[in-house]
């Protein structure tokens, strides 16, 4: 079987090659914002499916993994902030208090499709409006829901996490190679 990733996170390909799966990209076009749940697993599953079926199986030997991340505080929702102020406003709301990160997946071939939900707990420890203000000047928080990366600098804001660190990162790939071996799939 070919593994199609469809996705432009350098994360998840890395996560990928990072336990030896080959794979091939085919990049989704999608308009997330016709998805509209307030619930955060119910969008990452929804977000995760729109992705995955945007693009074509071409192939009955072909399985596409898509996935879709984002943060979780109280009512909100963060997605990826589009502006300074905006990623200062998540990182602030986070200071000082644990969040969720959920990932949804989705693994579809021909004859099956799998969708699942990872959640990871992460806390932050209280942090001074300085080093938020310098954070935010740099590149880190665009691309990233919650406007953070874990793997980066975001990573000193992190007291602690509960779950799967991978899952923060954008896919939590000791799952997904699990789900993979149903469709006969394995790492080399
Ligand atoms: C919280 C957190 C998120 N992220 C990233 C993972 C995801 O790539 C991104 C959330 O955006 P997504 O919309 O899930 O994914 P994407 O736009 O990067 O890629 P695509 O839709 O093409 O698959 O945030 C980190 O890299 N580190 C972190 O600590």
């Amino acid at each position: 079987m070919n593994l199609i990733l469809a996705s432009s996170s350098p994360r998840r390909q890395e996560l990928l090659r990072q336990v030896h799966i080959p794979f091939t990209i085919r990049k989704p076009e999608v308009d997330e914002s016709q998805i509209t749940v307030t619930d955060p697993a119910e969008k990452v599953k929804q977000l995760a499916m729109l992705k995955g079926r945007d693009v074509p199986i071409q192939d009955k030997d072909e399985v596409i993994l898509s996935a879709d991340t984002v943060v979780s505080l109280q009512q909100n929702i963060f997605e990826k902030p589009t502006a300074k102020q905006a990623a200062f406003k998540m990182i602030e709301a986070m200071s000082g208090h644990k969040h969720e990160v959920y990932t949804g997946v989705m693994l579809r071939s021909s004859d099956q499709e799998i969708v699942f939900v990872e959640s990871t707990t992460v806390e932050f420890w209280p942090l001074t409006e300085e080093e938020i203000i310098s954070y935010v000047e740099t590149d880190e928080p665009y691309d990233k829901a919650g406007g953070y990366g874990i793997q980066s600098v975001g990573a000193m804001f992190v007291k602690g996490i509960i779950g799967d660190y991978y899952n923060v990162v954008g896919l939590p790939i000791s799952r997904v190679v699990r789900e993979l071996s149903k469709f006969e799939i394995f790492p080399r």
